[in-house]
């Protein structure tokens, strides 16, 4: 992007920022003089939405702005933690679709990626868009080779380098904020952005989605409670991917899932499992699972199973994370505070010098009034954001894999309760984590551990005697070695002593002997002095040890 454009993009960003009036929602901290100073030489771009609540206008700001800003304030909206709710659930409603663009450019675009004209892969190539989001564009065609449907998914023209440009802008403009805000503000702007970049980098390769895909299509090829498309690899490429296409009901629309007479209570349920089942026994997790993503199979309405599309943004957390968030429920339900705070140091999710008694106690505060509700009204997403914030004010930085986790969970239930508002967490997710522990500790986890290293073992076995030798030879190589180091060690040491003591006794014959001289009656042992001090600088200077290395 040249420098004219970049700088006609900073002007509509002021230019729509101003004219809803966002400036007027900044903390006093964050418009100084110069600030005030400039926005009244700007005096023209007036606010127009003066009637409407901040939440609000950041929204419509948003949508204005365009798709880079519409991710960044959908984002915005699962960090409870740093928005009020009125905010937060003004921006959940931002939109993600936009004016599809010409069908001649993803044809051209789709045509490149493949290197081959469309008809000589594909039948019946729709030009009319099925889908257009922000980031790409949908189209239905027929695969030539076995007849069946897919959906042809390629980027938008120059997405890479508008989203690119945006974030060039945003990350500046979140440097200038966190340089006005001081070390140690609560809202970290540049932290927000990072995370936020890294996540929608991470959906401009399609290539990379198209193996998120097929990953969480084989972890699922038995379920009946999550179909994942298949995806043709031959066909995807960076800017392009092909799958099959699915039919089912956006599972956001109740009215038409009721109609089909779908049992709602077993599909909240499900999707409660299937949350467990990604995290704990997978540890692969779609952490992207907005509406427009989830679907509802047409098929066994009452043992329905969804469609999950989209796998640009998976979530994945590490063995230690994994058992400690597991135990970090199960403490919750137990009421079990002080393990909860403890699991925190024990996990290294906080530092080993916190107060321990104060975090509990905050812990403590955050949890308890949770359990004045009723079960199913208790939300594990929650209890994970308030635990999170509570680390923060502990000068905590939870790491962007858990703050995904926490935004996919509080989806999760958020469309549990949508399609049935008693589900009762607790009573689903339980049984899976009392199981799923069973496995990890205990007589039982150690056999299942050492069965699935067996392969491993029984290939390196053989070599097991030779390493042993190789090993035992080496230690007493290393003994060897060591007992010399230590030996000339040793003597380095002496011989450093006895230098200095000569050097020292020298200085102090010398002094005296200076001191004699002046005073006529002991010259003779003036001189002594002084010669025998000579001599032992002399013998000292030499027996200094040679500098060496051990
Ligand atoms: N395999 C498929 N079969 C049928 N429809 C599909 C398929 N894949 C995508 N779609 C349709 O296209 C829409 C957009 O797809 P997708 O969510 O993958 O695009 P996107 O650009 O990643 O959008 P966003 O990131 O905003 O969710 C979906 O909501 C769905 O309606």
């Amino acid at each position: 992007m040249s420098f004219v454009s970049s700088f006609k993009r900073a002007y509509q960003v002021i230019a729509i920022f101003l004219h809803y009036g966002l400036d007027e929602l900044l903390p006093k901290k964050l418009t100084p003089w110069y600030f005030r100073l400039w926005r009244r030489s700007l005096f023209w771009l007036r606010n127009r939405h003066k009637h409407r609540p901040g939440g609000e206008r950041l929204k419509l700001a948003m949508q204005e702005l365009g798709p880079v800003y519409i991710k960044f304030g959908q984002m915005l909206s699962t960090r409870r933690d740093l928005l009020s709710d009125d905010w937060a659930y003004e921006l959940a409603m931002l939109q993600d679709r936009v004016p599809p663009f010409d069908s001649k450019l993803a044809r051209e675009a789709i045509e490149t990626e493949l290197k081959a004209p469309i008809e000589s892969l594909f039948d019946d190539f729709d030009d009319t868009p099925l889908a257009s989001a922000s980031i790409s564009q949908v189209h239905t065609a027929i695969l030539k080779s076995n007849g069946k449907k897919v959906v042809l998914k390629v980027l938008r023209p120059n997405v890479e380098q508008q989203i690119l440009a945006d974030l060039q802008l945003m990350r500046q403009t979140s440097q200038l904020l966190e340089t006005i805000l001081g070390p140690g503000n609560r809202l970290r702007p540049a932290e927000v952005v990072d995370d936020y970049r890294t996540t929608i980098l991470g959906e401009l390769n399609l290539k990379l989605e198209a193996l998120n895909t097929v990953r969480l299509r084989n972890n699922f090829i038995d379920s009946d409670a999550l179909y994942v498309p298949y995806v043709y690899e031959e066909l995807c490429y960076p800017r392009l991917m092909v799958m099959e296409r699915i039919d089912g009901v956006p599972v956001s629309d109740i009215a038409a899932l009721k109609a089909q007479g779908t049992n709602l209570k077993l599909l909240a349920e499900k999707g409660v499992q299937l949350f467990f089942t990604q995290v704990f026994r997978d540890n692969f997790f779609h952490a992207d699972m907005h509406p427009g993503n989830i679907f509802v199979s047409r098929q066994h309405p009452d043992n329905p199973s969804y469609i999950g599309l989209d796998c640009g943004i998976m979530g994945t957390l590490s063995d230690t994370d994994t058992r400690y968030l597991a135990e970090n429920f199960l403490a919750f339900f137990n009421r079990d505070y002080h393990r909860i705070a403890q699991l925190y140091v024990e996990s290294g999710w906080v530092s080993p010098d916190t107060d321990m008694q104060a975090f509990e106690q905050a812990v403590k505060v955050v949890c308890e009034p949770m359990f004045n509700k009723p079960l199913n009204e208790i939300s594990f997403g929650h209890v994970l954001l308030e635990l999170f914030r509570t680390a923060r004010s502990f000068h905590i930085i939870v790491q962007p894999q858990l703050v995904l986790l926490e935004k996919t969970l509080l989806y999760i239930e958020g469309l549990g309760r949508q399609l049935y508002p008693q589900l009762d967490l607790w009573q689903t997710a339980k049984p899976f984590l009392e199981e799923w522990m069973s496995h990890q500790v205990g007589p039982k986890a150690m056999f299942s551990k050492a069965k699935k290293h067996m392969p491993y073992w029984t290939d390196k076995l053989p070599e097991l005697p030779e390493l042993i030798y190789d090993n035992l030879k080496l230690g007493r190589n290393l003994l060897g070695s060591q007992q010399q180091m230590l030996d000339k060690y040793l003597r380095h040491q002496q011989r450093s002593h006895t230098s200095n003591y000569l050097l020292i006794t020298s200085a102090v014959l010398l002094i005296c002997g200076t001191i004699l001289f002046n005073q006529d009656v002991t010259l003779w042992l003036a001189r002594a002095c002084i010669a025998a001090g000579v001599v032992f600088w002399l013998v000292g200077w030499r027996s200094r040890p040679k500098i060496r290395k051990f």
